[in-house]
């Protein structure tokens, strides 16, 4: 009979997304994979892959860590003394990887992510951070470019917030349908970014080629 999956508040993490479940302990992770090497039809005690469920269990922390990394934290500390500094903050290019929650294959691209302050200003590596945050679960690459709206319009309040990530799902790569290079192009524009005056902007400075390095 299948495990039923109960709803509970471990305390180990910090952030509960929706539908947490009890976690299992290393040891039953490393199972797992052991179980997964015997489906792919190979032997776990061979001397090659005695170690490699401690690998994948390890790999597996760094893959989604963003569980336990919490977006209004990252975003807490802001700074006000920019000199009446108003229009927006463009990051762009940003690594993405991540993992998506149909096959828990990679999911690798770039995001742009812009705001519109509203007085103050947040550190721009933790826009880069709420990014790493959601890109380190699993989800749908719709669903993280609206955590990572949601997250920026939630935690700063600005007069608007724009995502869009591009990026390639090895489901469709690697496996599937088995077509290479194709982008997939999600976006969100939220507040002052849904004009179209301030959607041209963002978009000629995010496609500016500036030469890395210069002034
Ligand atoms: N919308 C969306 N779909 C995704 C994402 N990542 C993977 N998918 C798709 O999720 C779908 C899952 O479809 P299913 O029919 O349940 O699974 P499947 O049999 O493995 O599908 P195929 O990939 O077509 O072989 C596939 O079409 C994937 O391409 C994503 O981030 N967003
Ligand atoms: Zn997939």
């Amino acid at each position: 009979m299948d495990a039923v999956l109960e709803r509970v508040e471990d305390p180990e993490l910090k952030v509960f997304p929706q539908g947490t479940v009890s976690r299992p302990s290393r040891a039953e992770a490393e199972a797992a994979v052991r179980t997964l090497i015997r489906w792919a039809g190979d032997n776990p005690t061979r001397e090659g892959l005695l170690d490699t469920p401690k690998r994948v269990v390890k790999a597996y922390e760094e893959f989604f860590k963003g569980y336990k990394e919490d977006p209004a934290e990252i975003l807490a500390r802001t700074f006000a003394e920019v000199e009446g500094y108003d229009d927006m903050v463009v990051l762009r290019n940003i690594k993405v990887e991540s993992h998506c929650e149909h096959h828990m294959v990679p999911v690798s691209g770039t995001a742009h992510v812009a705001y519109m302050p509203d007085g103050s200003v947040v550190g721009i590596s933790k826009l880069a951070r709420v990014v790493e945050a959601y890109a380190n679960r699993l989800q749908t690459q719709e669903t993280m470019t609206a955590q990572i709206a949601n997250a920026i319009e939630k935690h700063l309040k600005p007069k608007g917030v724009a995502v869009v990530v591009d990026a390639t799902h090895q489901c469709m790569t690697c496996r599937g349908v088995k077509h290479g290079d194709v982008f997939t192009t999600t976006r969100q524009f939220r507040g002052v970014f849904k004009e179209e005056r301030v959607e041209r902007q963002f978009w000629d400075l995010v496609r500016a080629q500036q030469p890395r390095g210069g002034a």
